[in-house]
């Protein structure tokens, strides 16, 4: 890694002074930089890990090399992370996605085919069932104008209930029910009970671009949908270049503890990081709402902002991983991937690197199953994950050369994962303060995105969104 991903930020509570502060190196800081470095204006990015990248890592497996450890796949219409991946030099590959997919069931597996007409979805006795829900899902979605989910004719009524609520109510079968559960376990980590349906609704609309609207197929599928594509050498790739193009504009282990406006003549802001205080005419916060809450404002933001932050909790995600000699399933004619009721693991994806040197399973620990391991000992992690490889993909997958464990939960500077999700009543009361600047602060994040909210490209286009309101502010 570049010499300035690793430079710790100076000692002994140095001052600087810069145009625009940026306040976190995930993707949406690092872009909101890169651009307002383009325009001409100075900027300094204060980041509390040791390294650039946020919820985009790449976690050790232990022998030297890597594995995404957080977020991984691009797909179609995620327009803006491709751009800058190809501007970066970073290539992509096909996500191995040969053969059958695995569904386990009520104690029963079975194989299933994805060319068809229901594309990752398995068939269960619910899927006629489930189509015209999602067919309705669809139809609702279409309604939610892309990033303003407040302005939806029915925002209220949809805005009022959970996602579990209007499932259970539009849908008879258990098979229905549960894959519509799995499908929020999928893309949001966490449970239908946990979450809005208008800010499913918004997801589904999300999922597209200015010319392509959003739907519910590219959010689940591979094959042309959001985990089509993985990015050679990893998605740490792009954090890391950006970061590097950067330079000592990025500072690392400096968390920023306090934001304070200054008023009278100019006004700006005093940023204080450990080792560093900084201060500009604007501030750039550039993570989720949650995490954003730990930093202490003064004068306090406004109670739409602050109380925001107190409702937009973050997904409980892990990512376990089993490293083999070869990715032996591919022999069994199998993709890799595979939807789970039961286990400490309900999806799985082939994280095998491109010239498949070594085989690599990667299992989702989502939702409940992360709250339920949340004080396991490694050895439980581990054994708990090995049997849910060994339900889905045979006996060999118990017996890997090695395996590892990424939680996004108790991060202290990511508070979860893959993205922050609203309850009932959120969006519609609080969801305009999630980008409407405070003074001279302002904010980005993937949260704070029209399209791909929660996706690496949802980050990308807040950082450059943000870019061009700051530039327009100095
Ligand atoms: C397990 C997992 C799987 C995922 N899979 C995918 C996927 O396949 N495809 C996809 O597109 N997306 C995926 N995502 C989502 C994706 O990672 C995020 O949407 C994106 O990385 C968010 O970027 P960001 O800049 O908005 O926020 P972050 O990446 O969270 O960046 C915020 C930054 O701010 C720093 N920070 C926090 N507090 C402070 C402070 N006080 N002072 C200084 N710095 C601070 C953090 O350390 C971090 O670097 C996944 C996420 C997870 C966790």
């Amino acid at each position: 890694s570049p010499a300035s991903a690793t430079a710790a930020a100076p000692p002994g509570g140095a001052a600087a002074s810069a145009d625009v502060v940026v306040v976190g190196a995930g993707l949406s800081g690092l872009c909101a930089a890169r651009d307002l470095v383009a325009a001409g204006r100075s900027v300094i990015v204060l980041e509390a890990r040791e390294r650039p990248g946020g919820r985009v890592y790449g976690m050790p497996l232990g022998d030297g090399t890597t594995s995404e450890g957080g977020a991984e796949f691009i797909g179609p219409t995620q327009d803006r992370i491709a751009a800058l991946a190809a501007d970066l030099g970073v290539g992509t590959f096909a996500t191995y996605n040969t053969g059958k997919n695995v569904y386990y069931r009520n104690g029963k597996r079975s194989l299933y085919a994805t060319d068809g007409l229901l594309g990752a979805v398995p068939p269960d006795w619910g899927v006629f069932d489930l189509q015209l829900a999602l067919l309705s899902l669809g139809n609702m979605a279409k309604s939610v104008p892309v990033g303003e989910p407040w302005k939806a004719p029915k925002a209220e009524e949809w805005d009022s209930q959970t996602f579990y609520t209007w499932s259970r109510s539009n849908s008879f079968s258990n098979g229905a029910r549960f894959l519509m559960d799995a499908f929020v376990s999928s893309t949001l980590s966490v449970r239908s009970r946990d979450v809005s349906l208008l800010y499913v609704l918004n997801y589904i609309a999300s999922a597209g671009n200015e010319s392509s609207p959003g739907k519910v197929d590219r959010l689940i599928n591979t094959r042309d949908g959001a985990q089509e594509l993985r990015f050679v050498g990893g998605s740490q790739e792009i954090p890391v270049r950006l970061a590097a193009k950067l330079g000592d504009r990025v500072r690392y282990n400096a968390p920023v503890r306090s934001v304070g406006v200054r008023d009278g003549a100019g006004g700006g802001v005093t940023v204080e990081a450990d080792g560093i205080t900084v201060t500009a005419r604007r501030a750039v916060v550039a993570m989720s709402p949650a995490i954003a809450a730990k930093i202490h404002f003064t004068p306090g933001l406004p109670a739409s902002r602050a109380q925001l932050a107190q409702r937009y909790p973050m997904g409980s995600i892990a990512k376990f991983v089993a490293v083999y000699d070869r990715p032996f399933w591919r022999d069994e004619g199998l993709t890799g991937q595979a939807v789970a009721d039961s286990g400490a693991i309900d999806a799985t994806f082939d994280n095998t690197p491109p010239d498949a040197s070594r085989g690599v399973l990667m299992g989702f620990v989502n939702q409940s199953n992360m709250r339920r391991l949340d004080a396991a000992s490694p050895d439980a992690v581990r054994a708990a994950g090995l049997d849910s490889f060994g339900k889905l993909f045979g006996e060999k997958a118990k017996s890997p050369v090695r395996t590892a464990f990424q939680r996004w939960d108790n991060e202290v500077w990511s508070g979860g994962g893959p993205v922050g999700v609203a309850p009932p009543g959120v969006l519609t009361d609080f969801g305009e303060a999630l980008r409407a600047p405070c003074g001279p602060v302002h904010w980005a994040g993937t949260e704070t995105s029209g399209h791909w909210t929660g996706y690496m490209d949802g980050a990308v286009r807040s950082g450059e969104r943000v870019a061009k309101e700051v530039d327009a502010a100095l």
